[in-house]
């Protein structure tokens, strides 16, 4: 089947939170930079009775509150606007979405994506719904939100009830993580430089952490963070995703089928975590009050109102059982109201085998590469040097890193957001940065069992101060086997 440039993008839930702080914003960059389709229109639909012109000025606010000053410009915003329709539609109601399957038909002139950013509980009716009115087959295509499901029964619920209506390569599971940039870097480090790849396995390698720390709360979405918590807001998805770029094998090429083939094959490799590992393996936490940056802020519980056994804070100690990882024991850690927002990926290398420098007492620190990924983006090779003077026992070293700041090397570039690639590929038609049926279920399955041994052991969650890196638990799990997170 051949794959045209969208020439309609509906947006289902254009009226919600993350329409308005990411979608809107998104397009507003894809517009500015010239990379929408000339003729392609934007429709967006929701239960809120708007018109056009009313939807036109949600579209300008939301610019105007999430795009900074510095890169607005009223040429681009009359653009897009010019290309943005609003069609009202309940998706529980057959006859509002008979006039939006209308308005779609008015609207297209090729090829369809539309984004169901709205809850997942839908996702199998809107499909259906748009098959109903012949407006799911060849030339259309399909983005998910997260959460595909609240565990692996929900989320084949979900597959099943969407690719009934749209064949699965037609279907765009959307990961954010995978259209920001510094994730995108992580694959160009690893597989446009000839230097890491030998040295990228169990032979040099001994131990992998992965961090994506926050500092924000819950942030009015306390309903549904309760009722999913830190391991499947971001462990099931961002997290592993980081996982498995960082682990597979090289691709044969950048593109659907080969990127998403090593990637289901680094998730089918993870080592269960079952009920007799998770005390061992796992540390789940909760904050309760306290500071970040000097500022107080409240608890878990005093931000939601009520008692909850939810986790905020992820940690454990994973295993990717194949040739490659063997041994090499994988860190994942991820909280809320955390010292900072910080994610990164830190390599930790093995040892010189032989110092020559020991018998004068110079100590050697193992190299490290890290990979930060946001807020900033930098690459940081550890690496031991000569400390500069004169010593009567020798030589001394110390440890220097070889540090590469990308937000200054390329300071004259607008940082995209997520969605930018992403809208720009599924617009496209490039599904590389999505994920695929089989990464979800796949994911779901490695995180449910992890949900089973905690629902077995019955404990409730260890808490820690806001402004910490979670409980001292954590700590200690890292400790037993001879490593400490970095900090
Ligand atoms: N917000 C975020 O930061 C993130 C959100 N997501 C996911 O994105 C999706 C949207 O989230 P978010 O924007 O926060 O949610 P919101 O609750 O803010 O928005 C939901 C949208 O769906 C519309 N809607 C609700 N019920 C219906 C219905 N019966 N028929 C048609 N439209 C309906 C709402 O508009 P109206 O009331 O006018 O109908 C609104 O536009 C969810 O799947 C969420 O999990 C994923 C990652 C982060
Ligand atoms: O998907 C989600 O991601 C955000 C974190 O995204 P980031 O781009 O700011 O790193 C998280 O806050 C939210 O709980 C989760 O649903």
């Amino acid at each position: 089947m051949t794959t045209s440039p969208a020439s309609l993008l509906t947006i289902f839930g254009a009226t919600g939170d993350l329409a308005q702080r990411m979608l809107l914003p998104s397009l507003y960059g894809l517009q500015g930079d010239g990379l929408l389709p000339a003729s392609m229109r934007i429709l967006g639909t929701a239960r809120s009775t708007l018109d056009d012109d009313a939807f036109r000025t949600l579209v300008a606010d939301a610019i105007a509150r999430f795009v900074p000053a510095e890169q607005r410009n009223d040429a681009t915003l009359q653009a897009l606007l010019a290309r943005v329709h609003y069609q009202p539609a309940s998706l529980d109601d057959d006859a509002s979405v008979a006039a939006l399957a209308e308005r779609i038909r008015g609207l297209r002139s090729g090829d369809i994506v539309y984004h169901l950013s709205t809850s997942p509980k839908f996702y199998e009716q809107a499909c259906a719904a748009l098959a109903r009115h012949g407006l799911a087959g060849p030339g259309t295509r399909v983005m998910l939100e997260k959460p595909i499901g609240h565990d692996l029964a929900e989320a084949i619920a979900i597959n099943d009830g969407v690719t009934r209506s749209f064949d699965e390569d037609r279907v765009y599971r959307v990961d954010h993580y995978l259209g920001k940039e510094g994730v995108q870097n992580l694959l160009a480090l690893r597989f446009g430089n000839a230097l890491f790849e030998p040295l990228w396995n169990a032979r040099h390698i001994e131990q992998v952490q992965i961090t994506v720390a926050e500092t924000v709360g819950v942030e009015g979405r306390g309903d549904y963070y309760d009722h999913s918590g830190a391991i499947r807001d971001m462990l099931q998805n961002h997290l592993l995703q980081l996982v498995c770029l960082t682990a597979m094998e090289p691709p044969s090429q950048f593109e659907p089928t080969a990127v998403r083939n090593e990637k289901i094959k680094v998730l089918r490799s993870l080592r269960p975590i079952g009920r007799a590992e998770v005390a061992m393996e796992t540390v789940a936490g909760q904050y309760t009050a306290g500071a970040i940056g000097g500022k107080a802020v409240p608890g878990y519980l005093d931000e939601l109102g009520r008692a909850s056994r939810t986790e905020t804070f992820v940690a454990m100690r994973a295993h990717i059982d194949n040739w490659r990882w063997s041994g090499v024991p994988f860190y994942l850690r991820t909280g809320k109201r955390m010292p900072n927002r910080c994610t990164e990926i830190y390599l930790q290398f093995r040892e010189v085998p032989h110092s020559i420098f020991a018998r004068g007492g110079a100590a050697s620190q193992p190299n490290a590469l890290i990979i930060k990924l946001q807020p900033e983006e930098r690459i940081e090779l550890q690496l031991m040097h000569k400390t500069p003077g004169l010593d009567r026992s020798g030589l001394r070293l110390s440890q220097v890193s070889l540090d590469l700041d990308l937000d200054e090397r390329f300071a004259h570039e607008r940082r995209r957001l997520a969605y930018e690639r992403l809208y720009l590929d599924a617009i496209e038609g490039n599904g590389t940065l999505f994920v695929r049926r089989d990464e979800t279920e796949a994911a779901w399955q490695w995180v449910d069992a992890i949900l089973d041994g905690w629902n077995h052991a019955g404990s409730a969650p260890k808490t820690y101060a806001a402004g910490t890196w979670g409980p001292n638990a954590a700590v200690a799990m890292t400790e037993r086997h001879g490593h400490s997170w970095r900090e």
